[in-house]
């Protein structure tokens, strides 16, 4: 394995920290919880993504979900040529929103009707305010570990880069907003349950990752999202299924279809834009009748529907609704990967925990279980952050955190799988001896 070169990737990183908060426009990109400098890009294709210094990495995260059928893929660059010289922005009603619309209905089963917006964070928090709206109460209820964006609502015992920079209760939100999100620990009904009846009449929504992707890859237990439908249910709580990271990724209408049980309120996010910013809040129609201008809860955005980001969205998920084999392939690929990396493991003597659902997929350096937050935070990050950098030299894109999860496209081949088992294997080993 020859050293990598990475002057520009730092030279950029030097002057982007004079410029950018910590250098970076989203925290975990800055690489502060593995260590070294984060990794400019200038360009990718399909599986690969080349940085500013022509390194070249095998990508497993997808930016974060969304490239599903891998970078730049050729169908979706032609849909977005094909609108490029009308317009980038209306700022007016146009055909692809309703075409969009109808798409996202009949692919997500539970939603009837639905708004576009920019991202999964305004996704999130429009979502809460048209609960709040529609109950008239002001609690919610969220999962300890769970990321629902960086609303004010949920930046409490929030995942992702909230923990990995060790903000999870950021500064910032007020006593009053924090005052009325009630934290639960992920797969505890019986707290859910003490929590709805100590707070009778008041809680608006409960907010869920069915399938957590923001602490690691967290899997519901059996039962659990079953258990949370009955107490909404019964208690008139709207039940909200942030699926930003597993719309139309762990089937074709998200974990609720791969899982079974139906949410009130759906979240979505990148992936409807195939990339481009995007997100999407939707539900039953009695909730969603509460939205401005049908119904009294304001939530708007300039630039919702942007016609170019419905284009590429359009195209990609209509691809996957005509094409079930991808996600036959996506399974596939990912079980190689994660039978091959407990073979890896065993080999090797080691026993940490891999867990998976689909094509989303994480390693945590710990022996127990992981169920949870506490049980994600016993893993040791000085090991991940050795196994990330060791992949990193062998050419492996990882998140740059323990608390991310791992994202298959279809452009990871069998031959690109091996080449990953290799590299984990190596890394492994490289950890094991240096300790
Ligand atoms: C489950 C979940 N919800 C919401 C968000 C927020 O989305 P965005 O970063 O597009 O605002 C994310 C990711 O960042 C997410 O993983
Ligand atoms: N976990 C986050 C979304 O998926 C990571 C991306 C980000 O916050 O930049």
């Amino acid at each position: 394995m020859s050293e990598r070169t990475n002057s520009s990737s730092l030279k950029l990183f030097q002057r982007a920290q004079e410029l950018i908060p910590g250098g970076v426009n989203s925290p975990v990109r800055a690489f502060k919880a593995v260590g070294g400098n984060p990794v400019f890009m200038k360009s990718a294709k399909g599986a690969f993504l080349y940085d500013e210094d022509d390194n070249e990495y095998i990508d497993l995260i997808n930016s974060w979900g969304p490239m599903i059928l891998g970078h730049a893929c050729e169908m979706v660059q032609e849909a977005v040529k094909e609108v490029l010289p009308h317009s980038f922005s209306y700022g007016a009603p146009t055909r692809r929103e309703v075409e969009m619309a109808e798409l996202i209905i009949s692919m997500v089963p539970s939603i009837e009707k639905v708004r576009m917006v920019n991202s999964g964070t305004e996704a999130t928090m429009s979502a809460i305010r048209v609960a709040r709206g529609f109950t008239g109460r002001d609690k919610i209820i969220k999962f300890e570990g769970c990321y629902h964006g960086h609303g004010d609502s949920f930046l409490i015992s929030a995942g992702s880069g909230a923990v990995t920079l060790g903000v999870p209760d950021s500064p910032g939100v007020t006593k009053g907003v924090a005052q009325d999100t009630i934290t639960i620990p992920y797969n505890n009904l019986e707290a859910v349950k003490q929590a709805v009846e100590a707070a009778p009449g008041q809680i608006a929504a409960i907010i869920i990752e069915p399938v957590v992707g923001n602490m690691g890859l967290v899997v519901p237990v059996a039962g659990f999202l079953e258990g949370l439908r009955e107490i909404c249910t019964k208690e008139n709580i709207v039940l909200i299924f942030d699926e930003v990271m597993t719309g139309f990724r762990l089937a074709k209408g998200g974990a609720q279809e791969r899982f079974g049980v139906m949410p009130d309120m759906t979240t979505l996010g990148k992936i409807i834009g195939g990339g481009f910013p995007v997100g999407a809040y939707g539900g039953r129609k009695d909730i969603m009748d509460a939205v401005a201008p049908a119904g009294p809860v304001y939530q708007a955005g300039t630039l919702s529907g942007n016609p170019v980001a419905m284009a590429a969205g359009l195209t990609m998920l209509r691809y996957l609704n005509e094409h079930d084999e991808v996600y036959a392939y996506l399974e596939n690929i990912s079980d190689k990967l994660v039978h091959g990396m407990r073979e890896n493991l065993d080999k090797l003597g080691l026993n940490y925990t891999i867990n998976q659902v689909g094509s989303m997929f994480s390693i945590f350096f710990t022996r127990q279980p992981v169920t949870d937050f506490d049980s994600a935070k016993k893993s040791d990050l000085k090991l991940f952050g050795q196994y990330f950098n060791h992949m990193l030299q062998r050419g492996i894109y990882l998140a740059p955190s323990q608390f991310e999860t791992l994202f298959i496209s279809t452009a990871i081949t069998d031959e690109l799988a091996d080449k990953y088992l290799k590299a984990n294997f190596e890394s492994l080993q490289a950890i094991k001896n240096s300790r």
